[in-house]
């Protein structure tokens, strides 16, 4: 599953990776910019795997919580929408997600900003949701149902396996 796919780059590099029956769930607000990127995906040859969804993502996930024939079933979950809702995200993911299965969150390093004090310069976004990242981290550091390791790339990947 992805949570956040703007134009599908991430997306698409996901659908290559799975094997031929393999499917993604992909959850986004708006259609628009996933439309920008639709050719791309078609010229690659893999919109079989595909399962675009419109809509705010948390309430599409209380939807398939509600069947509990989906918890446990998914092999890996992308989080890489609103940061103020990633523990929202977490608390749903962690369900649907099987044990031995993983939950990347995306933007954990947050420009660097969560290593920084307060009072650093940082531009008005970074500022605005540094709070909730930093939340995030602290809370996903305790979490007892998961094992955790952030991936220092890009603006910082935190990869969960989800363990109970
Ligand atoms: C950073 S972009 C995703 C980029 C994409 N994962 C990639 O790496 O190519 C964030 C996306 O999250 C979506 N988004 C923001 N709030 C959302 C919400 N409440 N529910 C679903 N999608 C949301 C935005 O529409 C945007 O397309």
């Amino acid at each position: 599953m992805e949570i956040g796919v703007y134009t599908g780059y991430s997306l698409l590099s996901t659908a290559l990776a799975l094997p031929s029956d393999g499917k993604v769930l992909a959850l986004d607000i708006t259609r628009e910019y996933y439309d920008m990127g639709l050719p791309m995906i078609k010229k690659a040859g893999m919109t079989h795997k595909i399962d675009f969804r419109e809509g705010p993502a948390l309430l599409f996930l209380d939807k398939l919580l509600q069947d509990e024939n989906n918890k446990g079933t998914f092999d890996f979950v992308f989080v890489d929408a609103d940061k103020n809702n990633y523990l929202n995200y977490h608390e749903r993911v962690i369900d649907l997600v099987k044990v031995g299965g993983l939950i990347g969150y995306d933007n954990t390093l947050w420009s660097g900003s969560v290593a920084l004090s307060p009072n650093a310069p940082m531009t008005k976004i970074v500022k605005g949701l540094r709070g909730h990242v930093i939340e995030v981290n602290k809370y996903l550091a305790q979490d007892l149902r998961i094992e955790i390791c952030q991936l220092t790339i890009g603006d910082g990947i935190t990869l969960c396996r989800r363990i109970s």
